[in-house]
């Protein structure tokens, strides 16, 4: 059973690291109708129940997260209508000819967990890219590999700005996420502020065909693994396919429930905390016999900025586990390895 919130509430967080007994078999429901309440005991509250869940489970549903309906299945529809496309059109935009990790993802061409054969899904991946003058080009001196603009399908109307559209929606919701996460981390509101200038998104469009017949265990929808920024946002449909790894080594499925986001902490926070928030393992089977559509957003710091272990989650008998890197060195090395096994 989970260990109740009170015996994670004592500071400094290290204590939390008791959090390595406790176990999860459910994923809380976070109402975030009030996360930028004008009552800073509003927020705080809020921000502890987010706490809870970083130190026990590493993902939650948000309720009330304010993106749109309308938003959400245009930008599923464009999604069918792309992964509908011809082969050939897809292949054009194929990921590995990009030198930024941007475009076409081939079934079998990831391979998220590197005991598996290729994970079996298609994606399509973009990165931050302005909508209007004046917003943040998204050019970025000096971030190397990860610079640069996204690749977009001929021939599809509309496709961009409502993959755009969704893309910017869940943005505003992880710009909203960040002053709870460092509230739940006893840091200001502000802390991330200085470090998400100019947001570190990559979202994905994800198609997983079901798995009928004979099934090979090394075939998954995408293999077991943990993200690699802060923390993803998932839009996933009503078909049930997400499972999460719990500490006593069962998967616990991640049942969709209309009207929520998935939101889920990757290895970045596990580093700025030295895991006193939870990278948590997860994977996606889609065995329902009907197809299954979802869309992560992975947000992250600025790519020159450093992850380095907050103060209150370090002492003698907690050393700093991870050494600093800047975001964009880690989440490339991330990326390049997934993509390794394709080349
Ligand atoms: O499609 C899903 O439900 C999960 C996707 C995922 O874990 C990922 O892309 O990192
Ligand atoms: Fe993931």
């Amino acid at each position: 059973m989970q260990k109740s919130e009170s015996s994670f509430s004592k500071r400094p967080l290290i204590l939390a690291q008791q959090r390595t007994e406790s176990t999860f078999d459910q994923i809380p429901v976070i109402n975030l109708e009030n996360a930028t309440s004008a009552d800073p005991d509003v927020r705080r509250a809020l921000a502890d129940e987010i706490r809870d869940a970083c130190i026990n489970v590493g993902f939650f549903y948000v309720k009330n997260h304010s993106i749109a309906e309308d938003t959400i299945s245009q930008a599923t529809a464009a999604s069918k209508r792309f992964f509908a496309l011809p082969q050939v059109q897809k292949d054009v935009l194929d990921i590995h000819k990009s030198s930024n990790f941007k475009g076409y993802t081939a079934l079998l061409g990831e391979n998220a967990n590197p005991e598996n054969r290729g994970d079996l899904h298609e994606g399509f991946d973009i990165g931050w890219e302005a909508r209007d003058a004046g917003e943040w080009t998204g050019l970025r001196e000096g971030d190397g590999a990860m610079s640069g603009s996204n690749v977009w399908p001929e021939g599809l109307d509309g496709f961009r700005d409502t993959v755009l559209e969704y893309y910017h929606a869940a943005v505003a919701v992880g710009q909203a996420l960040f002053p709870l996460f460092a509230l739940a981390l006893d840091l200001p509101e502000d802390f991330f502020d200085d470090k998400t200038t100019k947001p570190a998104a990559i979202m994905r469009l994800l198609y997983y065909p079901p798995q009928t017949g004979v099934v090979d265990d090394r075939v998954e929808g995408i293999g077991a693994h943990t993200d690699y920024e802060c923390f993803t946002i998932l839009w996933q449909d009503s078909v049930q396919a997400l499972q999460v790894l719990n500490n006593a080594g069962k998967w616990v499925n991640a049942v969709p429930i209309p009207g929520t986001l998935v939101v889920n902490l990757g290895d970045q926070f596990a580093r700025w905390t030295n895991d006193v928030f939870k990278s948590t393992v997860h994977r996606a089977i889609n065995r329902s016999g009907v197809e299954r559509y979802s869309i992560p957003l992975f947000f992250g710091t600025d790519y020159d900025v450093k992850l380095e272990a907050l103060l209150s989650c370090v002492d003698e008998q907690y050393p700093a586990k991870y050494e600093v890197v800047t975001a964009g060195d880690y989440v490339k090395s991330r990326l390049e390895a997934t993509y390794a096994h394709s080349k």
